[in-house]
């Protein structure tokens, strides 16, 4: 059988569902083992195994402990049967691509169906692909660029990430960026648009956590999210919470080496002018905040900089080291501890407070 390449039409941007999640809309997502949104096994990879090697026994495995989406990617005809009645979705990993037999089957089990893309394969090509399976598979179709290894078990490619988003703004379907085993390109995938990352079957706990914070907090700053429930609109304020906390904390880093830099540190050498200045610049990318909103926000954030940075050079003019957090954070809520509320960021009030 041969493949007739077409120039693929531009269309809408879909999203996909794959079990109770959903891939192209929200946040993205990752795939992989333990701890992950969703699993994946590589039917192909477990070939050959004493135990566990058959679509049946994978399966009960993964079923055991996970009651959460799971995909499969079939090693031969002989298993789509139980992938059909067990899995949310199925992989046509890039060993598979050119094996259209097995494509046509795997895209008529009534499941979606994630394309992959191997280092062998063009453009046009995987796309072509995709569009043959969405036919059968009614549209319901991912992309996956890269992390797919060739027939002959060599190593995972990485994900070109240009042609993913190419991939992505043409065909209008949601991409996932293949990582393998390494989590190094997880920040580039998301920022670059991918829908979810596509770990190994059995990632380390660590290479799992390092694609989920990625997606957390790249995720908060570059993709705009929809929610339309509740509890989707808090898992985004998390997420965006996320990453204001890994903005605050560095920020607090920054703030304390100016005072160590400056002729006069601390509160002492408070430059209000500078403050104003600051929020002012930070209201033309939050204009619906505005610097009324903004001032309140960065006196607070300026003046617990302020205190964490004198509480060190405190601890360290002691010779002992910084107060544990909790006992900083008990201080904090007593009261305002010495030398807060000296100046302000701008000039308006703070929340509460008359002008
Ligand atoms: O820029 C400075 O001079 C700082 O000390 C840093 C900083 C800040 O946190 O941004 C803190 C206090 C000053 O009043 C102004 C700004």
């Amino acid at each position: 059988m041969s493949l007739t390449v077409q120039p693929t039409e531009r269309a809408e941007r879909g999203a996909v569902r794959l079990g109770s999640l959903t891939l192209g809309a929200g946040p993205a997502v990752v795939i992989g083992g333990p701890g992950a949104d969703a699993r994946w096994i590589d039917l192909r990879e477990r070939r050959g195994r004493p135990a566990g090697g058959t679509a049946a026994d994978a399966l009960a495995e993964v079923r055991a402990c996970w009651a959460g989406p799971v995909l499969v990617e079939p090693s031969s005809a002989d298993d789509l049967a139980r992938i059909a009645a067990e899995a949310d979705g199925v992989v046509v990993g890039a060993a598979w691509t050119r094996d259209l037999r097995l494509v046509r089957a795997v895209s008529r089990l009534g499941l979606p169906v994630v394309v992959q893309r191997g280092p062998a394969t063009s453009l046009e090509e995987w796309l072509a692909v995709a569009d043959y399976c969405a036919a059968d598979a009614g549209d319901r179709v991912v992309l996956c660029e890269g992390g797919g290894r060739g027939r002959a078990g060599s190593p995972a490619a990485p994900p070109d990430l240009a042609l993913m988003r190419g991939a992505r703004e043409r065909s209008g379907r949601p991409v996932l960026a293949g990582l393998g085993d390494d989590p190094a390109l997880a920040a580039a995938a998301v920022a670059a648009g991918a829908d979810g990352l596509l770990l190994s079957p059995d990632p380390s706990r660590r290479t799992t956590a390092a694609a989920q914070e990625a997606v957390r907090i790249v995720g908060a700053l570059t993709r705009r999210e929809e929610p339309g429930s509740v509890p989707a609109a808090r898992g985004a304020i998390d997420r965006v919470d996320a990453a204001l906390a890994v903005l605050l904390e560095r920020r607090a880093e920054l703030a304390g080496t100016v005072q160590r830099l400056k002729p006069v540190g601390g509160f002492a050498g408070r430059d209000l002018e500078r403050e104003r200045r600051l929020v002012a610049e930070m209201a033309r990318r939050a204009p619906s905040l505005g610097e009324a909103r903004l001032a309140p926000i960065m006196n607070a954030v300026i003046e617990a900089g302020l205190h964490l940075a004198e509480e060190r050079r405190a601890g360290e003019s002691r010779g002992g080291a910084v107060p544990p957090a909790g006992e900083r954070v008990a201080d904090g809520l007593r009261g305002r501890a010495p030398g807060a509320g000296e100046g302000r960021a701008g000039s308006a009030p703070g929340p509460g407070e008359r002008a």
